[in-house]
């Protein structure tokens, strides 16, 4: 088995690699100036090639990999897995409104046809509850970051009341809380917009109390910014914050620090100044568990 990776995202991948004790090999990548791209893989192949790719802002990450594969295949890999900490395109799963195209599905199946198994973390589904019904893959396995943010979490603070922002962060707040022995509490979201988020906090004394916000991601920010400010309005000391992928779209972060966050930690899903949680360990026992 060979882990292959990209430029982009090398360190996490080479963690991986060392992780598995497996040889790593990076992946050449050119932009022709109209924008499409030039895929140059490693030859010389083993059966089994694990590719290592975080898949925010995803449109050409997709297309590079399809193109890594179809080569890949035509050089001899019999098994390619792909290990996408972030997996893009799961949000949308249904048709909201007439016409629009469900992304999860689409995307889902482009991976199942393309990849042998696939590899994630902590990805954002709804109504659909294990990953292999989104991508029908001979492997689709998602683990979590939790066990690693919990620890991250425990080498912080002695205590801390720890908040989810909305009902979908419930799972990730109450499993990491209840693992470390720390309290929590969740809070209920309407989303309105993209940016327009009105968050509402059960009813408790947060007079005096040292809040983290814990989610699975930040995109626009105002999800965390919006809670930050309630915790800090009804008394909080202080509010730090922790998510799994820091997608942190334009002006995300500045965005969270004005509502007065004091600090920002995420894991290294995407590569980000915050990254403070390796998840290479996790990602190699989930190797482990598919080989
Ligand atoms: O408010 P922003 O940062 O744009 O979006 C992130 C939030 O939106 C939800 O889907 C995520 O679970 C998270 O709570």
């Amino acid at each position: 088995m060979h882990i292959m990776g990209f430029e982009d995202y090398r360190a996490q991948a080479l963690a991986l690699s060392i992780a598995l004790q497996t040889e790593y090999r990076e992946i050449r990548l050119h932009s022709f100036p109209d924008g499409e791209s030039l895929v140059q893989v490693p030859v010389n192949l083993p059966d089994h090639v694990v590719l290592v790719r975080s898949l925010n802002q995803p449109n050409s990450k997709l297309i590079e990999l399809l193109l890594s594969v179809s080569v890949l295949r035509k050089h001899g890999a019999r098994r390619i897995t792909l290990v996408a900490p972030y997996l893009c395109y799961m949000r949308q799963d249904a048709e909201n409104h007439p016409g629009e195209a469900v992304s999860q599905q689409v995307i889902g199946r482009l991976l199942a046809d393309n990849f042998d198994d696939v590899i994630t973390v902590d990805p954002h589904l709804h109504r659909v509850q294990r990953l292999v019904q989104a991508i029908p893959a001979r492997h689709a396995l998602a683990v979590t970051a939790g066990g690693e943010i919990g620890r991250f979490l425990q080498q912080q603070y002695a205590d801390a009341l720890l908040v989810g922002p909305d009902s979908e962060s419930e799972q990730w707040v109450s499993e990491i809380a209840i693992t470390i022995g720390f309290s929590y509490t969740v809070a209920s979201k309407v989303r309105s917009g993209d940016k327009q988020v009105a968050i509402t906090l059960p009813e408790r004394d947060y007079a005096g109390q040292h809040a983290v916000l814990v989610d699975d991601m930040a995109s626009t920010g105002h999800t965390l910014a919006q809670a930050a400010e309630n915790l800090l309005h009804n008394g909080a000391r202080q509010v730090d914050a922790v998510v799994t992928h820091p997608l942190f779209c334009s002006d995300a972060e500045q965005v969270i620090r004005q509502s007065g966050v004091t600090r920002i930690w995420s894991s290294d899903s995407i590569t980000h100044s915050t990254n403070a949680i390796q998840l290479a360990n996790v990602l190699a026992e989930a190797v482990r568990q598919i080989v």
